[in-house]
């Protein structure tokens, strides 16, 4: 580290509380200068003159925290009368004096798009989000709760309805298998018994019978990607979907 000292000007070891009020021109721990000092909220300060920044590469004073610079005092002779426009009016000094006035916020602009990202441009001119799709609940036959469906994964049953497990199943063996008595499906590439599970799905069973003898990935992730099959079917796997 040594070889960078004589780049950074006023190296020296001196204390750090020494430091926070010094103006030892030696003293390394001294914060950076905030505003900087050519940065034009300090040019415009009041009493701001480079004359008290020596340019010659010493150290400029120690900073004052002064942040705010005291308001000018209000001259209401010179004040322009309130704009009728209710936005407020620069003076032609300002930097910003050209700049067109911001648009008013007090009416909603019609972008087509409603909150949710639903695109509704040209589809519903009275500003009415389309109608959301109703939901596909059906009402189960008591005793076909989830928490009925809990139990019966853990009574110990055989739900796979195969002899061995795992087995590797092909797609011209799954697409025997999608009658409701025997109906498997693919999810992730993991093969189901379905079945068992029919009464018990909130969607009906009609629903579930969809995807029976062929890969349901696709429509279980478009329905309800949150669900979670593994742990809800683990009792009714039945093995892998292999080519072939
Ligand atoms: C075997 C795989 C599946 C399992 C374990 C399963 C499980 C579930 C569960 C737990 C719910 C209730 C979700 C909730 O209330 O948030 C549900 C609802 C539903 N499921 Fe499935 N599901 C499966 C496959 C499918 C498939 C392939 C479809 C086909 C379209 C489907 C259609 C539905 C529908 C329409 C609902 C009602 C959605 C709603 O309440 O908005 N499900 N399913």
């Amino acid at each position: 580290m040594s070889w960078l000292l004589p780049s950074i000007p006023g190296w020296s070891r001196a204390s750090p509380s020494a430091s926070l009020s010094s103006n030892d021109p030696d003293d390394l721990d001294i914060p950076p200068l905030f505003p900087l000092p050519n940065s034009a909220q300090r040019s415009s300060a009041p009493g701001s003159s480079s004359s008290q920044h020596d340019a010659g590469g010493s150290r400029p004073p120690a900073p004052t925290f002064n942040l705010a610079p005291p308001s000018p005092p209000k001259n209401t002779e010179d004040e322009e009368p309130p704009s009728e426009l209710n936005i407020a009016v620069l003076p032609d000094a300002t930097p910003l004096g050209d700049m067109a006035p911001p648009p008013s916020t007090t009416q909603r602009p019609d972008f087509g798009i409603q909150p949710g990202g639903i695109d509704v441009s040209g589809s519903a001119s009275n500003g009415d989000l389309p109608k959301k799709k109703k939901r596909g609940k059906v009402p189960l036959a008591p005793g076909y709760s989830q928490l009925d469906w809990a139990r019966v994964t853990t009574s110990g049953r055989n739900l796979r309805g195969t002899e061995s497990f795992p087995i590797r199943v092909t797609m011209d063996e799954l697409k025997k298998h999608n009658t409701k008595k025997d109906a498997w499906s693919v999810f992730n590439g993991i093969v189901y018994n379905i079945t068992p599970y029919l009464p018990y799905h909130p969607g009906g069973p009609d629903e579930l019978m969809r995807v029976a003898g062929r890969d349901g990935t696709k429509l279980f992730m478009l329905t309800h990607s949150w669900v979670n099959i593994d742990h809800m079917l683990q009792e009714c796997m039945v093995g892998m979907l292999v080519k072939g």
